[in-house]
Formats: C-alpha cells, sequence, structure tokens
C-alpha cells in the first residue's frame, strides 16, 4: 500500500524535486532533515526527498513491521532464519546488567579475559610487530578501526594485516618481522576458511623454520571453532558465538588487534558509542530514529529513483578503510535477490559502494559525479576537530568537503556546455566532533543498523552470504587441474584460460 503510494508520488511529484527550490520554499529544511545522533550529526536535508515522501517512508516501514523485526534481534529471536542464528552483535558492546539475555555473563567474561590479554601484550616491548591474518569480516572491521584510530595507538607496535591467499602479501609482511617480536593473531570465525588456513599454516612454517620458539606466546587464535585451533596448534584462544555475523564481528575477539593497538580503556569506550546507538536505534521514534531514517532513504533512492550506487567520501585520511569495509557490510548483508523465504524479490536491494578519502576522490572521480550521466548520492563524512596541528590543512580539508557537497546540490548555468554544471545532486553530511573510539563505535553501529532497516524493507535476511559458497567450491575443482592441467569438463574459456596460466 505504501509503495504504491510512493510509487505514484514518485511518479507525480516527486521525481522533479529541485534541491535549490526546496531550500528556498522552506527555511527550516535544513532543521527538519538533520539530527543529533549519539556522537553523530547527520545532515540530510540535501537529499531528494520531501516532506510527503518522509510520512509515506514511515508508513511503508510500518507496514514491513520494521519495529518488530528490530525488537525480534533485540530480543535475540534466530532472524538469520536460514542458518537458524540469533543475531546478537549488539550484545558484545552491551555493559553488565543492561540485558537479561543469558549470554551476556560470558560476553564479559570473553572481553576481560582478551582485554587483559591485550594489555599484556602492549606491555611487552619484546613484541614489535601484530600480524592479523584473516580476511572479510575478520579483517576489514580490525583493519579499518585500527587505521581509524591511530592517534591512539600504542608506540613501538606496527599492526600488519594479511587476508589474501595471494602469498605476495604475507612474503612481504614475513620478510620485514622477526619471530621472536611477532604476535602472529589468526582470525577466523569458523577456522575454516581456505586463504587465512594457508596463510596461517605458511606463518606458523616460517616461524618454526627461522628457530621460533613458544607458538603459544607468539600466536593466538580468535574464533567460534575454538577446537579447530587447538588441533591446528594454536593454545592461545579467544572464543566468540555463532550469533555474530562475520561482518559484524570487530566488537569481539576478532577485535583484538583493535585493543592491542589502542588499549582496553579505548576498546571499552568503542562498545560504549555503539552501545549509545543500539539504544538509539532500539528507542527513538521511527521519524527521528537515525538508523530509521537513513535505512529508510536508502531505499527511496534504490527503489523510486533507481540509483544504482552510493559513493562514501570520508573527509578524513584516517577512515581511508571505511569504504571497504562498508562495501562487505552493506553488499554481503543486502546484496540479494531473493526474500527470507527464498521467493525472488520483485525490487533492487543493495546498491554498489565505493569511495576513497576526500579530498583525494576529487581529483579522480568526483568529474562523474558533478557531470555525469548517473545521479550517484554521495556521503560525506567529516570530523570537526583534527588529532594534528599543521596550520591550514584541516580548514581546508572541510571546506574542500562543504564545496563539493554544496556543487553537487548548486550546480552551475551560466555558461553552459562543458562547463554546465546540472546541480540537484543528493548527498547526506555526517560530522563526528572528533574521531575517537566512541564516535567510531558510533558511527559503525548506525551503518549496522541502517543495513537492518533497508534489509528489513526489502524482507530479506541481512545476515547470511550463500553469494559467496559456488566460487569456493569450483576453486577447489579447478586447484588440481592447474597442478594436472586436468580440463574434462571445463567449459571452453576456462579450459583456454588454465591452458594459458600453465604455459611456460
Ligand atoms: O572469519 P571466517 O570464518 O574466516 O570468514 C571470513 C569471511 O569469509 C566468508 O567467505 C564470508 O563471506 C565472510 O562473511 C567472512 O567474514
Amino acid at each position: 500500500m505504501a509503495w504504491a503510494m510512493l510509487r505514484a508520488h514518485y511518479d507525480r511529484q516527486a521525481r522533479h524535486l529541485d534541491l535549490r527550490e526546496a531550500f528556498r520554499a522552506d527555511p527550516g529544511r535544513f532543521e527538519e532533515y538533520s539530527q543529533q545522533a549519539p556522537h553523530v550529526f547527520a545532515d540530510l536535508s540535501k537529499n531528494l526527498v520531501d516532506a510527503h515522501a518522509r510520512v509515506m517512508l514511515l508508513e511503508l516501514a510500518r507496514e514491513c513491521m520494521l519495529e518488530r523485526h528490530r525488537d525480534a534481534m533485540f530480543a535475540g529471536h534466530k532472524v538469520n532464519n536460514t542458518e537458524q542464528r540469533a543475531v546478537k552483535h549488539w550484545l558484545l558492546r552491551t555493559p553488565r546488567g543492561a540485558s537479561l539475555d543469558p549470554d551476556l555473563r560470558e560476553v564479559h567474561e570473553t572481553l576481560e579475559a582478551m582485554l587483559a590479554y591485550a594489555e599484556r601484550v602492549r606491555g611487552d616491548a619484546q613484541i614489535t610487530d601484530v600480524v592479523n591474518i584473516g580476511i572479510g569480516g575478520s579483517d576489514l572491521g580490525p583493519q579499518m578501526a585500527v587505521t581509524a584510530l591511530a592517534e591512539f595507538a600504542v608506540p613501538g607496535k606496527r599492526f600488519h594485516f594479511v587476508s589474501n591467499v595471494d602469498g605476495h602479501e604475507l612474503a612481504a609482511v614475513l620478510a620485514a618481522v622477526q619471530p621472536r617480536s611477532t604476535l602472529f593473531l589468526v582470525a577466523s570465525k569458523t577456522f575454516t576458511t581456505i586463504e587465512t588456513m594457508t596463510n596461517a599454516r605458511s606463518a606458523k612454517a616460517w616461524f618454526e623454520a627461522q628457530g621460533g620458539q613458544d607458538i603459544a606466546r607468539h600466536f593466538a587464535a580468535l574464533t567460534t571453532n575454538v577446537g579447530a585451533a587447538r588441533e591446528f596448534g594454536i593454545e592461545t584462544t579467544f572464543g566468540f558465538w555463532d550469533w555474530v555475523g562475520g561482518r559484524y564481528s570487530m566488537w569481539s575477539a576478532i577485535g583484538l588487534p583493535i585493543a592491542i593497538a589502542i588499549g582496553a580503556d579505548h576498546f571499552r569506550r568503542m562498545l560504549a558509542g555503539a552501545h549509545e546507538m543500539d539504544r538509539h536505534f532500539a528507542s527513538a521514534p521511527l521519524a527521528a530514529n537515525l538508523p530509521v531514517r537513513l535505512g529508510l532513504m536508502d531505499v527511496w533512492y534504490r527503489n523510486f529513483h533507481g540509483f544504482a550506487s552510493r559513493s562514501i567520501a570520508p573527509y578524513h585520511s584516517s577512515l581511508r578503510r571505511l569504504p571497504a569495509y562498508l562495501q562487505q557490510l552493506e553488499m554481503e548483508s543486502n546484496g540479494k535477490r531473493v526474500d527470507a523465504m527464498g521467493r525472488p524479490l520483485g525490487c533492487s536491494t543493495a546498491p554498489v559502494l565505493w569511495g576513497e578519502p576526500g579530498t583525494n576522490g576529487q581529483h579522480a572521480y568526483f568529474q562523474m559525479l558533478h557531470q555525469g550521466t548517473d545521479v550517484v548520492p554521495v556521503e560525506f563524512i567529516a570530523v570537526r576537530q583534527a588529532a594534528h596541528t599543521l596550520a591550514d590543512h584541516h580548514g581546508q580539508l572541510l571546506a574542500n568537503a562543504l564545496a563539493q557537497a554544496q556543487a553537487l546540490m548548486q550546480g552551475k548555468h551560466d555558461a553552459g556546455g562543458h562547463r554546465e554544471f546540472p546541480g540537484n545532486r543528493p548527498s547526506t553530511f555526517f560530522v563526528l566532533d572528533r574521531l575517537e573510539p566512541a564516535s567510531l563505535g558510533a558511527l559503525i553501529a548506525l551503518y549496522e543498523h541502517r543495513v537492518f532497516v533497508s534489509g528489513s524493507i526489502w524482507g530479506i535476511n541481512s545476515f547470511d552470504q550463500w553469494g559467496v559458497e559456488l566460487g569456493k567450491v569450483l576453486a577447489k575443482d579447478i586447484a588440481p587441474r592447474l597442478e594436472n592441467g586436468d580440463e574434462s569438463g571445463l567449459d571452453p574459456s576456462t579450459a583456454g584460460l588454465l591452458r594459458r596460466l600453465r604455459a611456460g
């Protein structure tokens, strides 16, 4: 019902919305379309949405029983229906006593143990290099957060992230470290992922071949499959639970590299910031609930405006891994073509997410954002206070963020031809006061919940990832063929490429 009304409203009126006119007609537009959520200020006013669409989108959320779905997640129901699992990454940041969930006690016991270990490593001057071996959710979150919070990192330790099965990556790290001063963290929820197991085996073999002693001191495993880690020969283990999705796991033992980098107190602050956003998502009325507003905007853009991608523009170089992190979070969660019951969907789902830090992107692909044939909503993330004291830089950085958002909206019409900017191009603008553990935690939780919201409206299960399986199975079949040249049953293209890769 709401969907049809949104469609009619879009066709009749909303597709003609002009942001410049909207601001002229409504002097209160900035106030109405912006809000302060925990640690994150968000200005949505430069988006192609009007009051009627906003009301109807909230109606759509009600019709889709968004609140019931959200409450079911927070009640620990098995909302990941295809895997019959609860979805409780939020519990990892719930303070003691703040939930009746029976798993909360174990969550805190594990957190205490992991943070105590992190503090020991921080105090161990002999360990100068920490190598995280993991991929997907066991790499992107920790890498993104360690990079983002570099300002808070313990001096004297380098952090390396090895994810790819491509041996060039591990070889380069091994060439730069010494066994006696290196801690390897093998991070894998399942402890079966082929890339991670291959890298872990090679790292262990290298360690032993180099005369490395004391695996217990130099290797730790972060996994839900503690038995497999022990079998692999790693005694130091930190566990988590099947109700933590890989891409939602940086708050769990998978966050150990973050905890080593920033320390227990800062790690707790990151959890606290995320928890504040959890409370906001769980309790704010839908119209003033930032993850809900953003998720509904995502649906509006994807399904009514037909925008197929969204560009992430963090104006802070420490957030350079954020776009990659968000790609997994959003595209692995909502890149689905069937609903939670397995029935084909009648609408498009996750857009393509991409981006680079500003101002770099401005000198590369912003041309297309300003004058290309496709409209791509842009998401600016600016940080009010810099962590450095260099004169001029931060003002210029912020001025550029504001100017780009302004240029996208305003356009320029006096010159014509190549110099014409159509304008009316939408953007969202986030402001953090400072890039610090609590604000990063809140920002990431905001994105997690926003993905939950759009996934709920589309009726999909945002917590499985069957789409990654087929390639894994085929790679297993092809690997021996690269050795023995067997082409039987292969399509001509794959067979031809196999021959080409084996030649010489
Ligand atoms: O942590 P692991 O079990 O090693 O999984 C690592 C990653 O690989 C899988 O293929 C999934 O697509 C990801 O969701 C996951 O984060």
